[in-house]
């Protein structure tokens, strides 16, 4: 008897919030701190006719509420963006297996999860390297999937007054600013013309781009700023200037998966697990940090987890 479910990404937006998005993605964090996941570090594989480029994300977390045996699937493809109909430039599923007898369970749509869960790794970093810390200003580098995610989950989890969108291409920025407005019915989200100005001032910012030059430098940091730089694809620290690594705390979610992806950035790294579970001390006041996220396999099986187990429930009810 086949039991395979398949869970569309329409059934996953519907099932997916922000409270247990965060809860599921700070234990996956923890417990990879305290050795209770497993996961190599992942593969890459190019493809040669275009600039897609696939991830296997295999990873076992232990864990009650979160735990699960799981595999995602995700690529890469910045073209995508420049379709005469454009599609998601991050694309992914993820396998759930029962880890018990190895069987598939369910392949869950994972590109609503993906942008979800970085996002919410990104709340949780910040909730933790900004302990004490006075939040008024945000500033999100990329409007697209992840700049939205980001925006979303920042002005549910915490209370900036005002939240900076840039954009290399102004329209698209403008666009999401004018949507979260109206979703949010605020004005806090801002529309900024340069990168520079962006950042000027802001005590969190966000960088979520394929940029593989810097668009942010060390001179225009504000004494204690923390960043969270989750974007730029296989070039995972292309984003920041390589003195802000040099002369900052600099966390990451996975130090194995960091010391083959981050391998050329040369600086000491913590992982923010560490601090989760109390291990490593929280930064002082002053000190500039830097969340440095690669994504990581546990967070997409606890995410799978999550919306395995609320699929079930609601299938249970009707
Ligand atoms: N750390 C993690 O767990 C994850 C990281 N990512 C990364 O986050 C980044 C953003 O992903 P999405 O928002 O899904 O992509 P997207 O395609 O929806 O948005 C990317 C944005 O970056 C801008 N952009 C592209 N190239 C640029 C450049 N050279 N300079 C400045 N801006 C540029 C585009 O205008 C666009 O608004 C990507 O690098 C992706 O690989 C995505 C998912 C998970
Ligand atoms: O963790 C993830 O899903 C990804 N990291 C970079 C691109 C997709």
């Amino acid at each position: 008897m086949n039991n395979l479910l398949y869970i569309n990404e329409e059934t996953v937006t519907k099932l997916l919030n922000w409270d247990s998005t965060f809860k599921a993605i700070e234990i996956a964090l923890e417990c990879t701190a305290k050795n209770r996941a497993i996961q190599s570090p992942r593969t890459f594989t190019k493809c040669p006719k275009t600039d897609s480029i696939l991830l296997t994300m295999p990873g076992y977390l232990d864990n009650d509420a979160f735990g699960a045996l799981g595999c995602k699937l995700v690529t890469a493809t910045p073209n995508n963006a420049t379709l005469p109909q454009p599609l998601p430039t991050i694309n992914a599923h993820i396998m759930l297996f029962d880890d018990v007898t190895g069987v598939l369970k369910a392949v869950i749509a994972g590109t609503e999860i993906t942008k979800w869960r970085t996002a919410a790794a990104s709340a949780v970093a910040t909730k933790y390297l900004t302990r004490g810390k006075k939040l008024k200003v945000l500033a999100i580098l990329g409007a697209g999937n992840q700049g939205h995610s980001h925006a979303l989950a920042f002005s549910h989890f915490f209370p900036f007054e005002e939240i900076r969108i840039w954009n290399r291409n102004k329209y698209k920025a403008e666009t999401l600013v004018r949507a979260l407005n109206l979703f949010a019915n605020t004005g806090k989200f801002k529309c900024y013309e340069s990168n520079k100005e962006c950042v000027t001032g802001a005590d969190v910012i966000v960088t979520a781009t394929f940029a593989a030059q810097p668009i942010v430098e060390r001179d225009w940091l504000k004494p204690g700023v923390h960043i969270n730089a989750i974007g730029a694809g296989v070039n995972h620290y292309s984003e920041l200037s390589p003195d802000i690594y040099n002369t900052s705390d600099v966390y990451v979610d996975h130090a194995e998966g960091a010391k083959v992806e981050l391998a050329g950035l040369g600086v000491k790294l913590g992982e923010i697990g560490g601090v989760i579970a109390g291990d490593l001390p929280p930064p002082t006041l002053n000190q500039v940090t830097v969340f440095q996220s690669l994504g990581m396999a546990v967070e997409d099986c606890a995410m799978a987890r999550l919306i395995y187990d609320l699929y079930v429930k609601q299938c249970q009810k009707e």
